[in-house]
């Protein structure tokens, strides 16, 4: 009876046990599930933001080919929303037989506007640009901007400051009340910019070299480098911008400020800000 008695006592926990144990497996199975739903949704939503920036992109691109008119010369900027311009541009100069030069801001720039069969010339070749169109990383509401995502930044500064007009492509996500979450790209030299670096870091505006995929420095077009400042906030552009440009072995910033006429965002309408301040 006593040994009878016992087994059953056995039999009941490990039923007990197997059933917490089939329990347990349940509840992994259905908290890894929900886990995978929530993941698969969020990679869903940022899919959908990522498709509207790129739409938002080819909008404001293909806008900005309809202001180019025959006989200009216009600063061809970097970027994928130049891309969307450059394209719609030589669209539309075979379509209509315009005589365009283009002037261009990068390597990347002149391949792809050449292989489109756009004319070209450099900034000394020509007089004055009538209209850059370029793209932007972020803009404020005061049209201060950050370029030099592509690190083009040195000769897109060039060419902005020989234009009659320049105009900036974006997509709205770029467009904030304050810039600097965007890293700052400033262009440096490449003799000395470890001390640069330092000099970064003890000013306390987490620099970094920019780097490939495969772990090497970005080399800009001239064969300078590029360190990224994250500021998350820039509140005093002006200031920061003469420090960089009293610094030493800085060759130029991604701060362009008071450079940009009109900022166009893209859209079923395209929304164009005027800048307004002199
Ligand atoms: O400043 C730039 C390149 O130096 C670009 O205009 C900027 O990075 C925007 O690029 P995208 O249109 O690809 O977002």
């Amino acid at each position: 009876m006593f040994f009878s008695l016992k087994n059953f006592m056995i039999q009941i926990l490990l039923v007990i046990n197997i059933g917490s144990i089939v329990n347990t497996f349940i509840a992994i199975f259905f908290y890894a599930l929900s886990v995978k739903l929530i993941y698969c949704q969020g990679e869903k939503e940022e899919h959908i933001v990522i498709d509207q920036q790129i739409i938002q992109k080819k909008q404001a691109g293909e806008f900005a080919a309809t202001l180019i008119t025959d006989g200009m010369i216009v600063g061809l900027g970097t970027g994928s929303t130049v891309r969307f311009f450059i394209e719609a541009l030589a669209a539309k100069i075979n379509n209509e037989g315009l005589n365009i030069t283009g002037v261009t801001t990068s390597n990347k720039t002149s391949s792809l506007a050449k292989s489109l069969g756009i004319k070209l010339a450099s900034v000394d070749e020509v007089p004055m640009i009538d209209l850059t169109i370029d793209g932007a990383d972020e803009v404020d509401h005061q049209l201060n901007g950050i370029k030099g995502g592509g690190a083009a930044l040195l000769f897109e500064k060039i060419v902005a400051l020989n234009s009659k007009k320049n105009i900036w492509i974006i997509d709205e996500s770029k467009y904030h009340e304050v810039i600097g979450q965007f890293p700052l790209p400033v262009e440096v030299v490449p003799y000395g910019s470890h001390h640069l670096l330092k000099k970064f870091l003890a000013a306390d505006m987490q620099p970094t070299f920019r780097r490939t995929a495969t772990g090497e420095r970005v080399t800009t077009d001239v064969g300078n480098y590029i360190i990224d400042l994250h500021l998350n906030r820039i509140e005093y552009p002006q200031s920061l911008a003469y420090f960089l440009e009293q610094t030493i072995g800085v060759v130029e910033h991604g701060l362009f400020l008071k450079t940009v006429d009109e900022v166009i965002i893209g859209g079923n309408q395209p929304t164009l800000i005027s800048n307004t301040k002199p």
